[in-house]
Formats: structure tokens, sequence, C-alpha cells
């Protein structure tokens, strides 16, 4: 099955009607509650709008966090509903109900006008949503006419508000799940090549299916960061105290094995920046693989992995890149996932990067604009990479 042959928002009437729209409004707060990256919320406003302008009264979905099933001030959706109201500059509802679908709360969707905006407080405040319990799926559905998924950070969870109000109302994709399925989904089915897969970040556990989904479709991947030393000790080099998973050894060369039996040109750093100690101020320095000390740890790719990497990555027509190249959290260690970066907004072909850290490492680094597609989901961007099905798209109805 598909998931490019969803139906989407344009497809449906909405006139008149009030349309129910999940999104992923789980954003990083501070102490405070300020917003400190509002992406995922901006990246959902194009299906609002376009519901506002065609007449619909929007009902919005998300949860934030993980409350576990009860009301917590602290993951309340307040700040996010004064976002929104900013940024399209238009009043939202917000009404703090801790049974998220209460009296009052359906009497507001009920009262809802054409052009008007209700954001219902954090689905996750009932324990049943994470269950996908029917009673709940029924209560949200209950408030609208049309079911619009927009949550493609929250596509991998089969909840009441991601699936379970599919089974009650008619439904569709929104303009970002669009979006996100369309730029993933042709790299996963039909590419165009040269495809460079970049993978990097702390584990190779967290990569593994990805890394065989991938193997059977791109022409290179190219590995740094954390899990790179987990194939370098596998190949017989020394790591000192870099990352390391033991169990993961074997699987490691077996991966090495079928990249060659596959054709596929698999690309592991030939130097390291090291350091002394995993600190932001610790001694460090570049060395070969040969040359690491067994008492220090690779935080960061080296020159000439920078420089082959970035080769490769030159005349490349696909790129798709998850998980950093280095522990670019701390300045002196940011180089490799930079260079990186800057190859893949030079490289002139469609590139896309997985959600999560990589997606915050393009963004602090500031080339967010120049590439062709970030994702907005860590988790949910992964699974789809490893060919997974993700049940809150699976539920939509097909074209
Ligand atoms: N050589 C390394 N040693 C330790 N940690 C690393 C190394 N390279 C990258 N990391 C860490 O990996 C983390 C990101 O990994 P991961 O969560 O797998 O990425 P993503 O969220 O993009 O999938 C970052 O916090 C980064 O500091
Ligand atoms: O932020 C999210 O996931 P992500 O950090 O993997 O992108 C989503 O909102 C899903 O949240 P969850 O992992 O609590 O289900």
């Amino acid at each position: 099955m598909s998931m490019l042959n969803k139906k989407t928002v344009k497809e449906m009437d909405v006139k008149g009607k009030k349309v129910l729209v999940r999104c992923d409004f789980n954003v990083p707060m501070d102490k405070e509650g300020n917003i400190t990256d509002d992406r995922r919320i901006r990246e959902a406003m194009p299906t609002v709008t376009y519901l506002l302008d065609k007449g619909a009264a929007v009902i919005l979905m998300s949860h934030l966090g993980r409350p576990k099933g009860e009301a917590n001030p602290k993951y309340s959706l307040e700040p996010v509903a004064k976002r929104v109201q900013q940024i399209l500059d238009r009043g939202v509802i917000f009404y703090n109900d801790e049974m998220v679908t209460g009296d009052r709360t359906q009497e507001l969707a009920k009262d809802l006008q054409p052009g008007e905006i209700l954001l219902l407080q954090n689905v996750r405040y009932r324990k049943e949503e994470e269950n996908n319990l029917e009673n709940f799926s029924r209560e949200l559905a209950n408030l609208g006419d049309i079911f619009i998924n927009d949550a493609f950070g929250t596509a991998h969870r089969a909840h009441s508000s991601t699936a379970g109000i599919a089974s009650f109302l008619p439904s569709a994709m929104g303009f970002l799940i669009e979006k996100e399925v369309g730029f993933m989904g042709k790299a996963l089915e039909n590419p165009e090549k040269p495809f460079v897969a970049i993978l990097g970040g702390a584990k190779v556990s967290d990569k593994i299916g990805v890394i065989e989904n991938l193997l059977d479709k791109v022409d290179s991947l190219l590995i740094g960061g954390g899990m790179a030393y987990t194939f370098l000790k596998a190949q017989g080099y020394e790591i000192g105290k870099s990352l390391l998973e033991e169990d993961k050894l074997e699987l490691a060369l077996s991966l090495i094995k079928q990249a060659e039996d596959k054709g596929v040109k698999l690309m592991l750093p030939v130097d390291s920046v090291v350091a002394k100690e995993f600190a932001a101020d610790s001694e460090h320095k570049t060395v070969k693989n040969e040359e690491m000390p067994s008492d220090w740890l690779g935080v960061d790719i080296g020159h000439e992995t920078i420089k082959l990497y970035s080769q490769e990555i030159k005349g490349a027509k696909t790129v798709i890149w998850n998980g950093p190249m280095g522990v670019f959290e701390m300045p002196a260690f940011a180089v490799g996932t930079k260079e990186i970066t800057r190859a893949l907004s030079e490289c002139g072909g469609t590139t896309i990067i997985g959600g999560g850290d990589s997606a915050a490492a393009v963004e602090q680094l500031g080339f967010a604009d120049n590439m062709s597609h970030i994702s907005t989901g860590g988790g949910a961007s992964l699974e789809f990479l490893e060919g997974r099905i993700l049940p809150g798209i699976a539920v939509l109805e097909n074209k």
C-alpha cells in the first residue's frame, strides 16, 4: 500500500463544514512556557488558511509533550493558541478544558462559524488518546464533519486523534503531510540519481532499519557521527573511548558486506576530530583512523572525510540526511556537520533533511532555506525512511 495515493484536503468539499485538523504542535518550550522553535506551527498554517479561505470552520487538535493522560498546566496548548493567533493575525478560540471534549468545548464547536478557529486543549490530557480508544475518537469526531490529518510528526502513532477518529469521519491529508510524503516518498520510490544518503547521530541501533531499507535504493551511503565508530571498530580500528555498540559489531560487518553485494558505495570516516574528554572546552585534535589514541574519543569527522564526503555529495541529484556528523551542540565539534550542510546546500539536487537533531543542526547553522525539504518529524521520518507504513496516514481515505 502506498502512502502517496491518499486524498488531500483539496479533494474535500469543506465549504460551511467544521473541519477537525490534527496538527503536531509539540514544540519545544523554555521553562517559562515560551516557544523556542515554532517551525511545526508555521508549517501547519497552509492547511488552516486554505480551509478558512474555502469557508470552513477549523477545529485544531494536537498533543504537547507527554502528560500521560492527565490535565497538567505545564503541557497546556495555550501558548500555541497565542502563537497561531500571531502568525495568522486572526483570533483563535481556546478554552482550558481538562476533559478536552467537555460540555463547554462542545458548545464552542457547535457555535463555531466559517472563518473561525478553535484550538482544543492537549489531547494527551485524556488517557484514552494514546490507547486509541473508541470513545475518545468518537467524542472528537462528534465536534466536526471532516477529519484532516496534518500531523506528520505524530503520524507514526496510532492514537485517537491521529488514527481512531478517521473511522467516524470523511478524511484526507493536509498540505504538510502531503509535502512530507511527496519529498520522502519520491526519494524512496523514484529518486533522481545519483542518490546519496548520509546517516549520523549517536546510535547504530536507531538507524539499522533505515540503512537496510536505503541499501536497496541509494548509490552511496555516507556514515558519520557516533555510530561510525562501531563500524570502524568492526573493521579492526582502535576507536579509543568513542561511542561503541558492542552488540552491533557483527551487524556493522554484515551491512558493509550487503552494501558491497548490492553495489552501494558505503563510505566511513577516514579521519576524526578526537577529544580528551566529552566537554565543549576539551583539548582536541584531528587524527587519521590509524592514529586514534586509546584514551581519547571521536567527536566529529575530520577534514579529509569532509572533503571526500563533500565530493560525493557534489554530483548528487537526491540527498537524504539523517543524524549529525559530530557533537554539533559543542561549537568546536560542529565543523563536520556544518561543512556537510554546506555541501548539501551547494549540490543543486533535491536535499531532504530528516527531523530531530539533523533539522535542528541545519537551522542552527543557518542553512535551513537552502534545503529542498526539512522534515517536521524525527521518529516519523525515520519510520518513513525505514519503509514502514505510518498509521496516521494509512487510515486516511484513498483517492
Ligand atoms: N561522535 C559522537 N559522539 C557522541 N555523540 C555524537 C557523536 N556524533 C553525534 N553525536 C550526537 O548524536 C546526537 C544526535 O543523534 P540522533 O538522535 O541519532 O540524531 P537524529 O535526531 O538526527 O536522528 C546529537 O546529540 C550529537 O551530539
Ligand atoms: O516530537 C515528536 O517526535 P520526534 O521528537 O521524534 O519528532 C512527536 O510530536 C511525537 O511525540 P511522541 O514521541 O511523544 O509521540
